[in-house]
């Protein structure tokens, strides 16, 4: 059984060069090596979890005004964060993610042992450079260590798909390891890019967002890429 809504938007994979396709293909294969297990979502750090979720979970309560009806979770994984972070604050939540296996895992892992939440929504088995939200849908976009796994064009019209995606009162918040230096740094293994900050900020302000809040993820052991968390709201 696919998992594929068949009602969704989709855009069609635009004309992208070898080496982009490559790229996109390179990281398919490393994820589907990775074991479907929080653990595996998170590199091996799985102890990352709990104060990962605290520091999301500060920073959501800070945002004024939020509203709770629908959430996304971009990159989901097998739903990590929609568990932990979204559901328990989000009437519905839906998943987008390209690996099959994670998003079939997904379905279980959020659902299992938590009752008193919101429901899980529409899952997405797709790469985010394919995905197009309807236009007013969610209340808060979360992405949050993907987006090194999109281009640089990619990654500008993702967001401008995403700015259209929201609701009145919705934000796009985009949690991201950053480099500590100023250059893009590529990850050949996993087939990722890591930016420096001004480069995130750049592009979503490109995209016609303005960046609300901003705030370094806290308590994560050193040698690590320091990770940011920006709140995004659509410039009128
Ligand atoms: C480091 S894991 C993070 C998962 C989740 N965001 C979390 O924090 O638990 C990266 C995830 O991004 C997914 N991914 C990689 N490239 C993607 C793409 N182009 N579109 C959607 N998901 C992608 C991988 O399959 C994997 O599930």
């Amino acid at each position: 059984m696919s998992l594929q809504n068949v009602n969704l938007v989709t855009q069609q994979p635009e004309n992208r060069t070898t080496a982009e396709n490559d790229f996109y293909g390179k990281a398919q294969k490393y994820w589907s090596e990775v074991p479907a297990t929080v653990n595996g979502m998170l590199g091996g750090l799985g102890y990352l979890n709990k104060i990962d979720i605290q520091g999301s979970s500060i920073f959501l309560k800070d945002i004024k005004d939020l509203g709770k009806n629908h959430a996304l979770d971009c990159g989901a994984g097998i739903g990590r964060i929609t568990k932990n972070l979204l559901m328990p604050r989000f009437n519905t939540t839906d998943i987008v993610e390209q690996d099959a296996s994670f998003t079939g895992r997904a379905r279980e892992y959020c659902t299992e042992g938590n009752e008193h939440v919101g429901s899980l929504g529409e899952i997405y088995t797709m790469g985010l450079q394919e995905f197009t939200p309807s236009p007013g849908k969610y209340d808060v976009i979360w992405c949050q260590w993907v987006l090194g796994h999109l281009t640089e064009n990619d990654l500008l019209s993702f967001f401008r798909r995403m700015r259209n995606g929201l609701s009145n009162k919705g934000y796009l918040i985009v949690k991201e390891n950053v480099t500590s230096s100023s250059v893009v740094e590529e990850d050949k293994q996993d087939s990722s890019v890591t930016r420096p900050l001004k480069t995130y900020e750049a592009a979503i302000k490109e995209a016609g967002f303005r960046i609300v809040k901003s705030v370094r993820q806290q308590s994560f052991p050193k040698g690590l890429y320091p990770v940011y968390m920006l709140a995004c709201r659509p410039t009128q």
